[in-house]
């Protein structure tokens, strides 16, 4: 391929995660637009904790309503909750490439026109900080996934996106994350913890369980193949984390909206298409929801 037909992507949402990953798509040769209502440019500053030295970005910015052709590359790096309203405007093409970087399941359902390929990312990385500096916490690995052969562009980008590899069941990575984070991210929120104390605090590690457990028996309904033995690889997690925030617990401090919807919510949606009970599922989306809105009846 050469770099003439690279891709150039519109990207919803350049906050940590997709600062980080519009530095290696440009790395790879590809171009990348923000979208953005009020501004012309962001500049950023990408720090790395591995010892890389800093990287300067200046990335050019246009609102939606002023992109009149269809747009074929389109980066949804928003947190869920925004996903909607960043993109249900914009002129895609109807055979248009959507690469999904966001934790939980279903943000794009129904978004999409139907001849688009949605490319899927799933990343064990951390990024924290705020606009314009991104700490690069860890660097660690991204998979990608959804369509059976890998685009022509994929080889040229995973020579520059450190820990970047194709996954021929992007799926089951993604349910992997999705038990992790709905285990760990409500109850560290609710509970105003860090990962780790839900090893060590009996009644919070009784719900983490509980929980895996509800989610591992909803995915083998889904998909008989499906391990169903997910509490360990959680737990490890949780143990790997320790000391950290939780991306919930990091919004619900600041007052932001969490990704509850599509962490817990989706696989709620799922149980109640099949007819299936999720209490501790359940109980920690009410409490939730009931922290960040204390009026709200659930
Ligand atoms: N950070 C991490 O380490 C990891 C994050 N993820 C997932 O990646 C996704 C993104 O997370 P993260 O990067 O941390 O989130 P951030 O909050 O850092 O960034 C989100 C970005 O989306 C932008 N945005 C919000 N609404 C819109 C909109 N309507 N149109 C365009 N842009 C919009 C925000 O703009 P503005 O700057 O103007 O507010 C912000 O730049 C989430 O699903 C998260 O769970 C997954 C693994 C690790
Ligand atoms: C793995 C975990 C729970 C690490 O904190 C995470 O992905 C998050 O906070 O969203």
């Amino acid at each position: 391929m050469t770099a003439l037909s690279l891709p150039h992507w519109i990207l919803a949402g350049a906050g940590n995660i997709g600062t980080l990953a519009a530095s290696h798509l440009i790395d790879a040769g590809h171009g990348v637009t923000v979208l953005h209502e009020r501004l012309n440019r962001r500049d950023k500053t990408l720090t790395f904790a591995d010892g890389r030295p800093p990287r300067q970005l200046q990335l050019p910015c246009r609102p939606a309503a002023s992109i009149a052709q269809p747009i074929r590359y389109l980066a949804v790096v928003c947190k869920t909750p925004y996903t909607a309203s960043a993109i249900e405007h914009l002129p895609l093409a109807a055979d248009a490439t959507v690469l999904r970087l966001q934790n939980g399941m279903g943000s794009l359902d129904g978004l999409l026109p139907n001849r688009s390929t949605c490319i899927e990312a799933v990343t064990t990385s951390a990024v924290k900080g705020s606009d314009p500096v991104h700490d690069v916490v860890a660097e660690n690995q991204t998979w990608m996934g959804g369509p059976d052969t890998p685009p022509g562009w994929y080889a040229g980008l995973a020579a520059h996106w450190p820990g970047l590899a194709w996954s021929d069941a992007i799926r089951d990575r993604q349910w992997q994350k999705l038990v992790a984070n709905a285990a760990i991210n409500p109850l560290t929120a609710i509970h105003d913890v860090a990962n780790g104390r839900l090893l060590e605090v009996r009644d919070l590690r009784e719900r983490m369980t509980a929980i895996v457990a509800e989610a591992d028996a909803l995915l083998q309904r889904l998909d008989p193949l499906w391990p169903g033995d997910s509490l360990a690889n959680v737990e490890a997690i949780a143990r790997a984390t320790a000391g950290n925030t939780s991306s919930m617990r990091a919004d619900v401090q600041r007052g932001a909206a969490t990704e509850i919807d599509a962490i817990n919510g989706w696989l709620l949606d799922q149980a109640r298409h099949l007819g299936l009970a999720m209490p501790a599922n359940a109980r920690v989306v009410a409490e939730l929801k009931r922290r960040a809105d204390p009026q709200a009846v659930y």
